[in-house]
């Protein structure tokens, strides 16, 4: 059967007619679910099997039905429902229960997938030396009887796809391997399976374990060979591709790798190595998973479960096509190969173009964070570009992940800034409840010397405007003050707005001359941003008081000959220190802002 890509081969138990198809066994409803705090609801593992149908897998196993009357009933649900249902390809997933070779467990597992279109018992026991001494207390001679006669009771129940699994083989001598295989074998198992339970292979030695089991099991050549890796030393998915190499024609795996301990092989990292490697250097294998459904499943399986993804998890992990450093991201943005071995849309991830998993922060670059500003409207000289980037670097030293509502306060920080007539150096304020907030700032007058003022106020903001008065020394009144938006985390950037107007003799003072001009009283806005609250409001209030700095020294120019044409006259220009005169502003009339 051909879609797309996919070639999956007529289903039949012990036999695959494409030599290079991987069967797909998913576990993840039963070893995954072994997981400590995974436990699934019946209805969490239908809709779980649903997905898994739909990704593609061969083989699901749905649980142990012995293990409980819960475990028991979503088997069987998931055999009827699941088990009968055609994907779009025209098949229709295998359904499998694990049992012990216990009769009542063989009996209760048959019962519960038997209503599937295809189903599938999966009988394990035993077979290194310290499980079956210590755990089963049973000989070599009784392990084998075990096994043999739990696949001829499961013969005689009419299960026709028995899959047998001798526990903790990574472990047991393999010459007791090929006997006990053998006699499965000629019992009638269709599938051997071959756990690494304890994940104790290197990679050499479980592909050397599967080809020797393939050479010198009799019979072997009539049955499926499976692979089952535990993760205990970081390995499952090596080796399980070193036993795919080696001739097993089924991989057992899980969504996101969970599984007892740590995990099992992650059935995306298994799958995607062999769809990127397969042609190449694994003899043309491949499977029948269609891999632009693996991220949501993962994501299923992750919300279901409780087991939180990794964020460099491979494949699935949220950083798995999250690219930081500068180098890396100019790489990404000429050409996203240079990177990336597979895209996130081919796994299901949804990429939106212009973002294209770049992650601003320390490591970023000039060119990275050119890009985001241009896709967030912004063209930059490279003046401009070079200033920014310096900020950006300094937020990011203090900030995890530079978000764009980060990038747009500080555009509007940087760019909406007036000339620069004070600017606000150091501040630093001494708060809280043992006595009175006060601020020490040190600002750059006009004349370019640096002077430290002092304030006290009433609270951190109050005393830092203070402190800035006792320096600039215009008259002004806050109109207005925002916090108006403040980014994500504990290292947020603040950003703040305010309004002043000229206030007292000032505005007493320049009362006819602004009459005279026709002018109405003006408000003058600031805004700041910075990871701290209190010195994004000094540098609010110092923009707002640049703006009105620069607004006076030009009416200062046009005041005189307004005044001249009134009959009032008085042109008081209030002096500052800095150099420029001003003239004030009518308290009474009305406000417009710039
Ligand atoms: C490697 C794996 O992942 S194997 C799968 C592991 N998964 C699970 O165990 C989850 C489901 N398990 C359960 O719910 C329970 O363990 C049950 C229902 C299966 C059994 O519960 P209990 O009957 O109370 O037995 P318990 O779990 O305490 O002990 C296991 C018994 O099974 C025996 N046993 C273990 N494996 C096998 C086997 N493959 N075939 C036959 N007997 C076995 C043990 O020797 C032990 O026997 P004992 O009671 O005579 O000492
Ligand atoms: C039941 C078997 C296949 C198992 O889970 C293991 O050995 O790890």
């Amino acid at each position: 059967m051909r879609v797309g890509e996919i070639r999956r081969p007529e289903y039949v138990p012990n036999r695959i007619d494409d030599p290079n198809y991987v069967r797909i066994f998913d576990t993840t409803l039963r070893d995954g679910e072994q997981s400590p705090g995974a436990t699934l609801t019946s209805k969490e593992k239908l809709d779980i099997a649903r997905q898994l149908a739909k990704l593609g897998v061969d083989i699901i196993e749905a649980g142990f039905p012995v293990a409980s009357p819960d475990d028991f009933e979503a088997v069987r649900t998931i055999a009827m429902e699941v088990g009968n249902d055609v994907q779009p390809d025209g098949y229709v997933p295998v359904i499998c229960g694990l049992s012990r070779t216990k009769f009542q467990d063989l009996e209760r597992a048959w019962d519960a997938v038997r209503h599937a279109k295809r189903p599938r018992v999966h009988t394990f026991i035993a077979t290194s030396e310290i499980h079956m001494k210590y755990k089963l207390r049973m000989s070599e001679d009784e392990v084998v009887e075990n096994a043999v006669a739990a696949v001829k009771h499961l013969r005689s129940l009419g299960c026709n796809d028995i899959e047998f699994s001798p526990e903790d083989a990574g472990r047991s001598n393999p010459k007791f391997l090929y006997r006990i295989l053998g006699e499965v074998i000629k019992a009638g198992a269709t599938t051997l399976n071959i756990p690494d339970t304890t994940g104790w292979c290197l990679p050499h030695e479980f592909g050397e374990l599967i080809a020797s089991i393939r050479k010198n099991t009799p019979g072997a050549e009539n049955v499926i060979i499976s692979t089952h890796c535990q993760n205990d030393l970081g390995l499952a998915t090596a080796n399980s591709l070193a036993g795919a190499q080696a001739g097993a024609r089924q991989v057992e795996c899980t969504i996101n790798g969970i599984g007892e301990r740590a995990g099992n092989a992650s059935l995306e990292e298994v799958v995607m190595a062999i769809k990127l490697r397969g042609n190449e250097v694994m003899k043309g294998l491949h499977t029948g998973i269609r891999p632009v459904h693996i991220y949501p499943t993962s994501k299923m399986v992750s919300d279901y479960s409780g087991m939180i993804v990794q964020p460099h998890k491979a494949i699935v992990g949220a950083n798995a096509f999250a690219h930081e450093s500068g180098i890396h991201q100019d790489g990404m943005l000429k050409n996203r190969e240079t990177y990336e071995i597979m895209s996130p849309e081919s796994i299901g991830l949804p990429r939106q173009e212009q973002d294209r998993g770049i992650v601003l922060g320390k490591h970023s670059g000039r060119n990275a964070l050119n890009s985001r500003l241009r896709s967030l409207g912004y063209e930059l000289s490279q003046t401009e570009l070079d200033d920014v980037f310096k900020r950006f670097k300094s937020l990011a030293d203090k900030k995890k992940g530079i978000s764009d509502e980060d990038i747009l306060a500080l555009m509007s920080d940087e760019l909406h800034q007036p000339k620069v007539i004070w600017e606000l150096l150091d501040l630093q304020v001494v708060c809280g409840t043992m006595g009175m907030p006060t601020a020490t700032v040190q600002m750059k007058g006009p004349d370019g010397i640096a002077r430290i003022g002092v304030g006290v106020g009433t609270g951190p903001v109050d005393a830092a405007y203070k402190a800035v008065d006792s320096l600039v020394r215009v008259e002004a009144e806050l109109s207005d003050y925002s916090v108006s938006s403040v980014t994500q985390g504990i290292e947020a950037l603040a950003h703040t707005r305010v309004m002043i107007r000229p206030s007292g003799k000032m505005s007493d003072a320049g009362y006819s001359e602004h009459a005279a001009l026709g002018t109405v009283q003006r408000q003058f806005s600031g805004s700041g941003a910075n990871e701290d609250i209190v010195v994004a409001s000094a540098r609010a209030y110092v923009s707002a008081l640049n703006k009105m700095i620069g607004w006076m020294s030009v009416a200062q120019k046009v005041a005189p000959r307004a005044a001249r044409a009134t009959a009032s006259g008085g042109a008081a220009l209030a002096s500052v220190d800095n150099g420029s005169s001003a003239p004030s502003a009518g308290k009474d009339l009305a406000t417009s802002s710039m």
